[in-house]
């Protein structure tokens, strides 16, 4: 069955609009684990507009405490600066389960592609060697429709996460069975090269079915955005419990 991490990213981005301390991460991320969700995952970017990096150390030990997942996503090649110590230092201080590499630059408003695994091998193969050798497993955000993706199980990688924007918006669009096609087509080749496949970016309790129907053996889904705009009207613990719902119905 498929695995959710929930990505708390937006409910510091609520917090750092106004300082102080609320709407509280730990408090939220407690708040999906309470209601079943398997994982935490945290996005700090090097600005720091949102996850900042006592936030990490805290969700570290609440996701140790409850014996879950914590995924820690980020740019490898960032340097670090002012309030963010770098992907691969959060890392060694914090041994998440699960490291997911993305190639995110300072101006880009979201994650928006994954890597060119042709381009930027060689980069990237030291940097998932440090980030194994710490324990953590290692995804690379990964684009579906970027020939490729199976050279990430030669660069060391463990799993691929298929950059879901496209189908998203494929969904949105009422194209959504070609673009699912297109991305169990990527599943199958990362697969076969031996690679676990996660899955992530601007999925939704209406998108996500659909998704796992088609596209074979997915192990993890984050989720922020949407789950978080969702629990406005619904509550966290609802929420959860709907893409839980989700997940479950499309196995
Ligand atoms: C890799 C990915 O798709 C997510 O981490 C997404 O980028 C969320 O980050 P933001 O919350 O900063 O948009
Ligand atoms: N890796 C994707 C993620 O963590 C959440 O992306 P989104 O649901 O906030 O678009």
């Amino acid at each position: 069955m498929t695995v959710l991490s929930v990505n708390v990213n937006k409910i510091a981005v609520l917090r750092n609009s106004r300082g102080g301390a609320e709407p509280d991460v730990v408090r939220a991320a407690r708040a999906c684990l309470d209601a079943g969700a398997h994982g935490i995952t945290v996005h700090p970017r090097p600005d720091a507009r949102h996850i900042r990096a006592d936030d990490v150390y805290a969700l570290a030990e609440l996701t140790r405490a409850y014996g879950v997942e914590f995924n820690i996503e980020g740019n490898p090649f960032a340097p670090p600066r002012e309030g963010y110590p770098g992907l691969l230092t959060l890392c060694e201080r914090t041994r998440p389960a699960q490291a997911t590499l993305v190639p995110d630059g300072d101006d880009q408003l979201t994650s928006d592609h994954g890597f060119d695994f042709i381009r930027d091998a060689e980069p990237l193969r030291p940097r998932i060697a440090e980030l194994r050798a710490l324990g953590c497993r290692v995804s690379v955000f990964a684009d579906a429709d970027r020939a490729g993706i199976e050279l990430a199980a030669a660069l060391g990688a463990d799993r691929v996460e298929l950059y879901t924007g496209p189908y998203a918006e494929a969904y949105a669009d009422g194209r959504a069975e070609s673009a699912v096609a297109a991305f169990a087509a990527a599943a199958r080749r990362a697969q076969a090269a031996g690679l676990g496949v996660n899955a992530g970016h601007d999925l939704s309790q209406a998108n996500l079915g659909a998704f796992l129907r088609g596209v074979p053996n997915v192990l993890e889904v984050s989720i922020g955005h949407a789950l978080i705009g969702e629990a406005l009207y619904e509550g966290l613990d609802a929420t959860v419990r709907g893409y839980l719902r989700v997940i479950a119905e499309a196995a």
